[in-house]
């Protein structure tokens, strides 16, 4: 495939002679014909490597003015922000996209709501997707991903094929690194919709602000007029996301448990199998069943409601698909039961709303005893370690600290960490061991929340991914037969 140097500078026709056959941001992966983008990084400067760039055939750089490009046939397209300029490129690359894109931005449940979307999206008859932490999810093929929020070309080369396949509906995670980085500045959007803010990150954004100022984007910057912002305003920060849209002209849709949110969450409760809630809406109040367990769910739920309401949909028809929902892989995953009776799920909380949260879920459905088994990512927010390990000593009654994709950091610093506010936990850094002594000790009744790698696929020690999923593990040690074939 190649376009015009300027029909991707946003020029109406082609008539240049500069073919680009590809746009990327990494000097390794240039290819003849490929537009560089020099970018400077919080580790290296890529401009330092625009001679590679062409050496390996680069057509043309973009990067900031001023830049100098040692072969005077290569023009520069200079910017004062390459990776907003790039992400418009890689729009204009590939320009074919699904009709209705929705972006999903918050510090928990981005995944979730994105999943319940396209699954109420194709409950009513769309053919639709969604791009996230899941990688590529549709009726065609599900393909795994890397990022939450793609790097621009990859993004929009999935947008692309989606399209090209019918999709018609794609729902999109907007991780914070992702909108501050610019990935997302090329999707046309028709709605946007925020979870809640509580800690993570502070490894990159240094401060609350610089966090909520990244998610904000999405609503102050990318959403264009006439597009819709759901919003949960169960939150102070939910309360500011929707001041800034109402303020910018968007039309604004609020949900959440709040009393004045328009989709409106109420009379939760547990059952055996799931939850019950009801939704408000319009002086309607509409009951609502659903075999998936997690509080947190149903706020979930609802946005993906209100966004599914927000693109256009019959809201009578939106709580018709609800009773069809199935659980997101990972998240409050019921896996199975002991022989003794004690029942293992696999969820995702890695950060310390999210255990909290899914701590609190569980005691809602009074096991005789809780356990969680969890640790802590290296190379991430270090400040959320002794929070997560005191919600855990609070919340569970045996708490067993093991280790999380540890990437460079010692596993054993992280853990101790973790354990210098809940010292009476179990600490065994295997992770697979852990998982065993927690299910080795369960009782009629009791409950185990194995927390913070939900789908993954690998533990990352070092460079290192090693394969490892908990839900094969759990899987494995009750019994039950595993993807790989294995008992
Ligand atoms: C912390 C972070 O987000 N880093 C992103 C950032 O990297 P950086 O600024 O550190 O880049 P750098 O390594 O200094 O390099 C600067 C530039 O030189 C280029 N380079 C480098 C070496 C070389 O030989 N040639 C070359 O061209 C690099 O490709 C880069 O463009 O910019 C790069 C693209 O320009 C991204 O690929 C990179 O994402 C890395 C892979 C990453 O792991 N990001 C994670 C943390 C992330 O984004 N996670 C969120 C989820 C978070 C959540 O849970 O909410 C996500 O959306 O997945
Ligand atoms: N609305 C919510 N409020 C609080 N915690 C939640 C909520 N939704 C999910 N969680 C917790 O966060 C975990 C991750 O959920 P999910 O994958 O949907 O979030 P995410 O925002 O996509 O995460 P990531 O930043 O890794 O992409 C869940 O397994 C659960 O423990
Ligand atoms: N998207 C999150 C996922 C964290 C999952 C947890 N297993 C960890 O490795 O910390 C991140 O990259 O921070
Ligand atoms: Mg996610």
């Amino acid at each position: 495939m190649t376009v015009s140097l300027s029909q991707l500078l946003g020029a109406s026709a082609g008539s240049d002679t500069i073919l680009i056959t590809g746009i990327t941001a990494d000097s390794r992966r240039v290819q003849p014909g490929s537009l560089f983008v020099a970018i400077p990084g919080t580790k290296v400067d890529g401009r330092d490597f625009i001679p590679a760039a062409i050496e390996a055939g680069a057509s043309a750089i973009l990067s900031l003015p001023g830049t100098p490009v040692p072969d005077p046939s290569v023009p520069l397209i200079a910017d004062n922000n390459p990776r907003r300029r790039y992400a418009d490129m890689a729009a204009r690359f590939y320009a074919s996209h699904p009709d209705v894109q929705v972006a999903i931005t918050g510090t928990n449940g981005k995944t979730s709501v994105a999943d319940f979307l396209r699954q109420i999206w194709s409950g009513l008859g769309y053919d639709a997707a969604s791009v996230g932490t899941l990688g590529v999810r549709s009726q065609h093929h599900n393909a795994p991903g890397g990022l939450t929020t793609p790097d621009p070309m990859a993004l929009h080369k999935n947008l692309s094929a989606l399209s090209d396949v019918g999709v018609t509906h794609c729902a999109l995670e907007a991780s914070s690194h992702g909108l501050d980085q610019y990935r997302l500045d090329g999707v046309s959007l028709k709605a946007a919709g925020f979870t809640n803010l509580t800690r993570d990150h502070m490894d990159y954004h240094k401060t609350e602000q610089g966090y909520l100022f990244a998610k904000a984007r999405l609503f102050g910057e990318l959403l264009a007029p006439g597009s819709t912002a759901v919003v949960n305003i169960d939150s102070r920060a939910g309360k500011l996301i929707e001041d800034l849209a109402w303020g910018r002209g968007l039309h604004t849709l609020t949900v959440g448990r709040d009393e004045n949110a328009a989709l409106r969450l109420m009379d939760q409760e547990g059952r055996p199998d799931g939850q019950a809630f009801s939704i408000g809406y319009q002086g309607h109040v509409y009951p609502v069943d659903v075999r998936l367990f997690g509080a947190f769910q149903a706020e979930n739920i609802v946005l993906a409601v209100g966004l599914a309401i927000g693109t256009g949909a019959d809201v009578d028809k939106v709580l018709a698909t609800l009773s069809h929902l199935t659980g997101v892989p990972g998240r409050m995953e019921l896996i199975g039961r002991t022989t003794k009776g004690g029942a293992v799920y696999v969820d995702y909380a890695h950060t310390p709303d999210g255990l909290k949260n899914v701590l609190e879920s569980a005691r809602a459905h009074n096991p005789a005893g809780l356990s969680v088994v969890f640790g802590c990512g290296g190379d991430r927010d270090a400040g959320k370690r002794p929070q997560m390990g005191k919600l855990a000593a609070d919340l569970a009654d045996r708490v067993y600290v093991t280790d999380d994709n540890p990437r460079s950091e010692e596993a054993s610093v992280i853990r101790s960490e973790i354990l210098a506010a809940c010292p009476d936990a179990i600490e065994i850094g295997d992770r697979a061991q852990a998982i065993a002594a927690a299910i080795e000790a369960l009782e009629e009744n009791d409950m185990l929340i194995v927390a913070g790698k939900g789908h993954e696929e690998g533990q990352t020690v070092g460079d290192t991914v090693l394969p490892f999923s908990d839900i094969e593990v759990v899987k494995l040690l009750l019994g039950q037969r595993t993807h790989s074939g294995e008992k």
